[in-house]
Formats: structure tokens, C-alpha cells, sequence
């Protein structure tokens, strides 16, 4: 069996007597039931994923940022020239991104990986490379890639799960770097979510009027050429997704496999997850939106899932900025189970 198939294999629903248990504590616990709001569903959710009330506090974590080039930007859907991947794939290594900022802020590590730059990348001590193509093909004309490429990416993201759960993270966060890769995402989730490709579609990096209806143009053209059927995970993800965007739902089915919770970051995040719900529906239950960026797509998708976003910024920058960001709520949620006084041991009259 491929290392795809028995990570499927391992995946389980969360734990429903965790779930239940968590939620009878929260309403012992000094404050009025509901008040949390948020933090309460977040961290009845991680009770569920570790199957245990309370919780352990999801730390140390690792993001896991994936980097990929698009045929796609053949079509003039970027305003930012390819080689731009390469060289924050570098500064990411360099620890000079918002990601290595953020990431230090919230006690999280940033680990790299080219995982489909198209470009020559030189060995940097920081970025592990992992490239399984140079970049995908433009999907208006063919396959982004082959299945056998989709799946080598979905499992390279496997393994750099496996390989931070076991050198001790509790808690995985998306990123990604790939100029252009916002389309092969609005793509995703149109055929996931059943949405047409102008409500899925937004500006990207900054794109104009002009660009927004190009994307959208050749999501269309994209998705009429190959008919995807949002069944089948990994011909969907090799039709008009990226290399990135594979990687990401292989470490969402790596994180669910080890039963560890997964933040995630904005629309490629989320479409990545999409492509990881569709491998195995139980996923579902180990993920957490870390925010609602400014990408329409994540909107159709966090409803998709049945997440509610952490924070809502504004951000658009990806690299795992909202995750990240996301981070300290997600571990506060579970020091609430663990920290607080009930009304029974502090003494406070129930109402
Ligand atoms: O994560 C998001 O929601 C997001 C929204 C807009 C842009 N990005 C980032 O910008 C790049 C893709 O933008 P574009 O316009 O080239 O498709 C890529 O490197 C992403 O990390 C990311
Ligand atoms: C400079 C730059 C940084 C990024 N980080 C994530 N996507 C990006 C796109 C650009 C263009």
C-alpha cells in the first residue's frame, strides 16, 4: 500500500464522548454558559480530536509552508512575475517574510518546502526540497499534472506531517508561497462546493478588473476542458489544482492520520482542504479556520467544511499569516478546559 492509502487508512472520526464531555465542562466552568463563544466550539473541537476532556494545550506547533509554481499564469491571471516564488521561498528560508515574523510571535517554527517551484533553487539549509515537478502545466490546455505527480505532492505534505508530529508538534498550521496560485484554488473550490467560478474568484495579489475577469475566464475554460468529479480527490487536485495545494491536503490527511489538530491559513488552505475532506469526509473534524481573509473562495469553502473562521483581518497575503496569527486562540481555547475554576470548586452559586 502507498503511504496515501494507509494514511487514509489511519484516519478515524474524532472522538464523540470527548466532544460531549467537553461541552458538559464548559457549563461548569466560572462563567456563564456560551460566554466564550468561539473558544468554546474551538476547544470542545480539540477535546474531540485528542479524545480526551481537557484537552492537551495544542504546542509546540510547526507550519508547514509549501511552495509552487503555476502553468496557469500563461493566461495573465497574476500581476506578479513567477520568479517572485523562488525568491520568497528564499526569503522565507531567510526568516525575512511576514510568515517568520508572525510564526515567532506565536512560538511556532516555519518549515519550507519546495514542493513544485518551477525555477533553479539553490540548496538553502533552510528549505527542504521536495520538488516533484517544476511547476505545474496551464490547465486551460491539459492536466496540471498527472496523477502520479498529484499524488508523490499529496505525499511529501504526508510525510512533513508525520515527520513534525513525531519530533513532538500537537498543532500543524498551512502555509504556502506560489504566485498565481490563487487560481488553481478558486478552481478547487468551484468543483468542491458546486459554486460557479465568479463567486469563487477574487483579486489575489492584486489583481484588476481586467485580470479578475481573465481568472475567472479561465477557471471556466479549465473546468469545462476536464468535467472534474469533486468525488475523486486526487483527479481533481492533478486536473486544475497545484502542486502546493496537494502537498497542503496531504498534510491535513498527515495531521487527521495522527489525530493532531490543523489551523488553517486562507483560500489555498482552504482549498487544499477541501481536496483533504474529499479523500476521507472523518477529516472534517481535525481542522480549524484560523481566519476570513479577503478571498471570496474562503467563504464558500469554511462553509463547505462547516468552520468558523478564528479572526477576520483583512488579511490577504497567505504564507500562513492567518494561521499563525490564529494560534494563541486555538491554545488559550484549551487552557479554558484545563485552567478554570468550575462553580463547584470555587464556590460560585450556579444561576
Ligand atoms: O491565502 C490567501 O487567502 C491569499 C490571498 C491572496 C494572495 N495570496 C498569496 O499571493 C500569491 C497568490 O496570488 P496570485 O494573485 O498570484 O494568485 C500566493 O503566494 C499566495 O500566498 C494568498
Ligand atoms: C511579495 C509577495 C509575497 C508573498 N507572500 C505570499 N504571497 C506573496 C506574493 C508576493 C508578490
Amino acid at each position: 500500500m502507498s503511504l496515501l492509502d494507509t494514511t487514509l487508512a489511519a484516519i478515524k472520526p474524532v472522538s464523540e464522548e470527548a466532544l460531549a464531555a467537553a461541552e458538559r465542562r464548559q457549563n461548569e466552568l466560572t462563567k456563564p454558559p456560551g460566554s466564550l463563544g468561539h473558544l468554546e466550539t474551538v476547544g470542545n473541537r480539540l477535546a474531540a480530536i485528542a479524545g480526551v476532556c481537557p484537552p492537551p494545550v495544542p504546542e509546540p506547533a510547526v507550519i508547514g509552508l509549501f511552495a509552487g509554481d503555476h502553468g496557469v499564469c500563461a493566461q495573465g491571471v497574476s500581476p506578479w512575475p513567477q520568479e517572485v516564488t523562488v525568491q520568497m521561498m528564499l526569503n522565507i528560508g531567510a526568516g525575512g517574510a511576514a510568515i517568520n515574523v508572525l510564526g515567532r510571535q506565536a512560538g511556532a517554527d516555519v518549515w519550507v518546502t519546495n514542493v513544485g517551484v518551477a525555477a533553479d533553487a539553490p540548496d538553502h539549509p533552510a528549505v527542504r526540497d521536495r520538488n516533484v515537478r517544476r511547476g505545474t502545466a496551464d490547465f486551460t490546455e491539459g492536466p496540471a499534472m498527472t496523477l502520479e505527480e498529484a499524488r508523490a505532492a499529496v505525499e511529501v505534505g504526508i510525510a512533513t506531517a508525520f515527520e513534525a508530529v513525531d519530533g513532538g508538534a500537537r498543532c500543524l498550521l498551512t502555509g504556502e508561497m506560489g504566485i498565481g496560485n490563487t487560481t488553481p484554488s478558486s478552481a478547487l473550490i468551484s468543483v468542491f462546493t458546486g459554486t460557479d467560478a465568479a463567486t469563487v474568484t477574487g483579486r489575489g495579489a492584486g489583481a484588476d478588473d481586467e485580470m479578475l475577469d481573465r481568472k475567472v475566464d479561465a477557471i471556466e475554460r479549465g473546468l469545462a476542458l476536464h468535467q472534474p468529479d469533486p468525488a475523486d480527490a486526487l483527479g481533481t487536485v492533478a486536473a486544475v489544482g497545484g502542486l502546493e495545494q496537494a502537498a497542503i491536503a496531504g498534510f491535513i490527511l498527515g495531521a487527521a492520520a495522527r489525530r493532531v489538530p490543523v489551523v488553517l491559513d486562507g483560500v489555498i488552505a482552504c482549498s487544499a482542504a477541501c481536496v483533504a475532506v474529499a479523500f476521507d469526509d472523518d477529516v472534517r473534524g481535525y481542522l480549524i479556520s484560523g481566519h476570513a481573509g479577503a478571498e471570496p473562495g474562503i467563504q464558500a469553502a469554511v462553509a463547505h467544511l462547516g468552520l468558523r473562521p478564528l479572526v477576520d483581518l483583512g488579511l490577504r497575503l497567505g504564507e500562513g499569516s492567518g494561521a499563525a496569527v490564529a494560534l494563541p486562540m486555538v491554545q488559550a481555547s484549551a487552557r479554558i478546559l484545563n485552567d478554570m475554576a468550575t462553580f463547584a470548586s470555587a464556590g460560585v452559586s450556579e444561576g
